[in-house]
């Protein structure tokens, strides 16, 4: 197992590899997850049109989500973490885990005025990668935020694609703005999908032909967002191929209707696991 600085596409990222040969990068803006090569194959889409100028959105990978989900409160789309440098946490990192924080700082405060800890931490397993997110208010006033794990899977073609595991759960069709009881027991994607679900105790499965990715999370994130631009807003998002859709599913880990309430001191932990079968 190894840890290296290095840059990756001119960007400063931390990567760990282990002796199988499977191998991770975290980006330090954002803390981003960019890379995740399991058994020779890259299983998370990277757009090849991101923007990878320290401090715009990337399109891909594992962005995370903190303080705010979407557009749902005043903040940037999404909250400010993913636009800012964090720090490689050299101290809570172990053999087989790469940890980034990000503390309040001036830039911060401009946009949420409160003082918190953010740590990720990203381990590498065999067939296995396993990211937590530790949020601690270093303050002494009580607030409250919204996260996601925005997990973006990478897939060979999306009509080959099946998502299971979320029949019975509530979901919330923000595309076509309708609220119901998800009835199928297989999910296919033949245009924009986005939707909110209540997280479903067992996770989900992706499978293609090429084979399958379980994905699991903990409690403490309550939502599971599935998100495919499809064919026409592929085509209007400037950092995305126009057949960008095709590669990649984002079935995200977020904790969004309910806010987690953090008073001074208070610290809360959520995960996400993605696992080839
Ligand atoms: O374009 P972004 O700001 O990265 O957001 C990308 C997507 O994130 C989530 O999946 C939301 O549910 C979508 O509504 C949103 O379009």
């Amino acid at each position: 197992m190894t840890v290296q600085t290095i840059n990756f596409h001119g960007l400063p990222a931390l990567r760990l590899e282990l002796h199988s040969g499977d191998s991770v990068v975290v980006a330090l803006q954002g803390a981003q997850v960019l890379s995740w090569v399991c058994e020779g194959k890259e299983r998370l889409y990277l757009s090849p049109r991101a923007l990878l100028d320290g401090h715009s959105a990337i399109r891909g990978g594992i962005p995370i989500c903190f303080p705010q989900f979407n557009l749902r409160g005043p903040l940037p789309k999404h909250g400010f973490a993913r636009n800012v440098v964090w720090q490689s946490d050299g101290d809570a990192a172990g053999d087989d885990v790469l940890s980034l924080v990000l503390h309040d700082d001036a830039a911060t405060r401009e946009w949420w005025p409160h003082s918190f800890s953010v740590r990720l931490r990203v381990r590498l397993l065999p067939r296995r990668l396993r990211v937590e997110l530790e949020v601690a208010n270093t303050g002494g006033e009580p607030w409250t935020f919204a996260a996601a794990l925005h997990t973006y899977l990478r897939v060979d073609d999306i009509s080959d694609v099946a998502l299971e595991g979320l029949q019975g759960a509530r979901r919330w069709d923000a595309v076509r703005d309708d609220r119901h009881v998800e009835t199928a027991a297989v999910l296919r994607f033949t245009s924009e999908f986005d939707s909110v679900y209540a997280a479903p105790a067992q996770g989900v499965r992706v499978t293609q032909p090429a084979g399958a990715l379980s994905v699991t999370q903990s409690a403490s994130l309550s939502e599971t967002v599935v998100w495919n631009p499809g064919v026409d807003l592929s085509a209007r998002l400037a950092d995305m191929p126009d057949d960008g859709f095709r590669h990649m599913l984002c079935v995200e880990a977020a904790r969004i209707d309910e806010p987690v309430m953090l008073t001074g001191g208070g610290q809360w932990t959520g995960w996400q696991e993605l696992s080839l079968d």
